[in-house]
């Protein structure tokens, strides 16, 4: 059974139709990515797998449900951060659990089970303000990972950093997700991002959005910085350059 299953969505807004036939699949274990141009709907096809809205047409299925809040199956990592800075580190952190019930303590001791692998210790009991993009980034997706569901969505995550943090925090993903195997869907506008980290890229045409094409990248894993300068990445690159801006990636509406 897929962990996520979008089959042939549309969602309108009154007279804005902003996704149309949408299709994609991703796998347990798999890293996917999904790239199209500003305004295309990423936000809005997130807003559906997470439940929070429903499609006008089509159906999303998460492990085979439609995609609901209260199913419990995704975890969305939204584009800013939104650690409250009144809180420590540690409590932002266990936050998500502890809104799920979990009781403070355990929800504090889940948490910190984690900081040293996303490069956090002793940083717990440090307030936001104290921490560098790279390091509020890290504490923001522990929050999301934190919650172990099915499925995480990943909202430009590194979108608001500078290029050299985002490289590394890039590379830092692709280490952590060779570790751990989410099943992840990251939203990008990002090139490099999607084929460094992703299995498949997924790419949206304009308004009206649908998938245009979906790009299965070459590389072997694990990936690290060599990878940026491999022939297969560059080509991989190229091709997804290409379906961005191919003629059928430009629809009139
Ligand atoms: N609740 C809503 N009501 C009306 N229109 C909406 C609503 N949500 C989104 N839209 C419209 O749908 C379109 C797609 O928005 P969305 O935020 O999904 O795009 P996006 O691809 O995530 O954008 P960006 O790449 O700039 O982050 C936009 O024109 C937006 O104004």
């Amino acid at each position: 059974m897929s962990s996520l299953h979008i089959e042939d969505v549309g969602k309108s807004f009154d007279d804005l139709e902003v996704l149309r036939d949408l299709r994609l699949s991703v796998e347990p274990g798999e890293f996917a990515a999904v790239i199209g141009p500003s305004g295309s709907g990423k936000s809005t096809l997130f807003n559906l797998v997470s439940g929070l809205d429903r499609p006008t047409s089509g159906r999303v299925l998460v492990e085979g449900e439609p995609a609901s809040v209260a199913s419990g199956k995704v975890a969305y990592m939204p584009q800013k951060d939104l650690l409250f800075p009144w809180r420590t580190v540690l409590d932002n952190t266990a936050l998500g659990l502890e809104a799920q019930g979990v009781r403070k303590k355990e929800a504090r001791a889940r948490a910190d089970a984690l900081f040293a692998d996303f490069g956090l210790d002793g940083f717990q009991q440090a307030y936001p303000s104290q921490l560098s993009g790279g390091m509020r980034q890290r504490a923001a997706l522990l929050r999301t990972v934190v919650l172990e569901r099915p499925v995480l969505l990943l909202d430009e995550p590194f979108g608001a950093l500078d290029s050299l943090t985002r490289t590394e925090m890039q590379l830092w993903l692709a280490g952590m997700w060779q570790r751990h195997r989410w099943t992840v869907v990251l939203v990008t506008h990002d090139i490099r991002e999607a084929v460094l980290l992703a299995d498949t890229v997924h790419v949206l045409s304009r308004r009206p959005a649908t998938v245009v094409r979906r790009v299965e990248v070459p590389l072997a894993r694990p990936r690290g910085a060599d990878d940026f300068t491999a022939p297969g990445f560059t080509a991989t690159e190229q091709i997804v350059l290409e379906a961005l801006r191919g003629p059928t990636a430009v629809r009139t509406p």
